[in-house]
């Protein structure tokens, strides 16, 4: 049987066992086999060569944007809008083919953005190039998920379940569960659903911030726009006429949470004027990578101030986890 099949078996199960206490521990076995088997769904194929299958793209720059969204939005419209990047846009669906890399220049940090194939219902099944986009997706600090705000709310709940559906938790955090495997102890930290427990039990999952950016809103009466704007991680723009972008750059910057890293030189003021930008999690080796190729090799200990240490100064090594805006000074042997 193949792994469609399979799924399809599952879901059929599914749909047929009624809900209630009696049948939570079978349904929620089931959901875990479901999720394998969707997962799977992603992996490139044995049989077929991987060349010109993917969108494999080199990550660039500090962070990196994904563009997901239903065929014709404006997706290519807006990188070639926001990047020196050109990606053809047309009028018909599926314009794009594959992936498209640009750079959004922004606060001093470089932030690859890419355009993809439009997908649509059942791309997470491999419908259109759905399975390689997602994968593309999965690789991104932030999803962009562009929506035609002159088409329903439709998409938008399709999309969100296509990428559920293959363990893409949108703006949700990973919920704080403990557990080990030989003795299976389960610690709930908080409150969590059968679906939850069983992500933390799966593993595979991502959570990513996602912008939900409603496009063409030119189209739209101002209530309408209005309506939009006030959703949730939501942001209205129009491509057309180059509306409300600045703010979806503002935005965009804020849920890339990127950290900001200051240097100082002995006896001098820290240099507020041109940050080091790196990804959250950085330790002080990325610090030292970042200002020259050979520092890391030369560093004797650095000094930081800021929210990562418990003393400002605190002399810390290589290994140390910087945070956003902390201060360093290095010092080499
Ligand atoms: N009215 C209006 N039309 C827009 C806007 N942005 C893009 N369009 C038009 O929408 C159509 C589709 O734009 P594309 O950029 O090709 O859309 P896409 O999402 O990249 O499409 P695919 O690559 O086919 O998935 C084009 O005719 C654009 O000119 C906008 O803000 N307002
Ligand atoms: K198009
Ligand atoms: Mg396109």
């Amino acid at each position: 049987m193949g792994i469609l099949e399979k799924i399809s078996e599952i879901e059929k199960e599914i749909a047929r066992t009624q809900k209630n206490k009696a049948t939570e521990y079978h349904l929620g076995l089931l959901k875990a086999k479901l999720a394998k088997y969707r997962a799977q769904l992603l992996e490139p194929s044995k049989s077929s060569s991987s060349k010109g299958e993917g969108f494999d793209v080199m990550k660039s720059g500090d962070a990196r944007v994904a563009l997901i969204g239903f065929p014709s939005v404006g997706k290519s419209t807006f990188l070639s809008l926001m990047t020196s990047t050109a990606s053809e846009a047309a009028s018909y669906e599926f314009t794009t083919l594959t992936c498209i890399p640009g750079v959004i220049e922004y606060k001093g940090a470089n932030i690859q953005l890419l355009d993809l194939p439009g997908i649509i219902e059942g791309a997470a099944q491999g419908k259109g190039r759905g399975r390689q986009v997602i994968a593309v997706a999965r690789t991104a600090d932030v999803v962009i998920m562009m929506l035609d705000a002159t088409k329903g709310e439709v998409q938008r709940s399709l999309l969100e379940k296509e990428l559920e559906s293959v363990g893409i938790r949108l703006n949700k955090h990973k919920p704080n569960i403990y557990f080990k495997i030989f003795n299976a102890e389960v610690l709930f930290r908080e409150d969590c659903s059968p679906d939850e427990f069983i992500d933390v039990i799966v593993g595979n999952r991502v959570y990513m911030p996602c912008l939900y950016v409603y496009n063409k809103i030119d189209q739209i009466s101002m209530e309408e726009v209005d309506r939009l704007a006030r959703k949730p991680d939501s942001v209205v723009i129009s491509c057309g006429m180059k509306l409300n972008l600045d703010y979806l750059l503002e935005m965009l910057w804020e849920y890339l949470a990127l950290t900001c890293i200051y240097t100082k030189k002995r006896g001098q003021r820290p240099d507020f004027t041109d940050a080091i930008i790196l990804r959250k999690g950085a330790s002080v080796e990325h610090v030292c990578h970042r200002i020259h190729r050979s520092l890391a090799s030369q560093f004797k200990y650095a000094l930081v101030w800021g929210t990562s240490t418990k003393y400002s100064p605190q002399r810390v090594g290589l290994t140390h986890t910087m945070e956003h805006e902390d201060v360093i000074q290095i010092v080499k042997k």
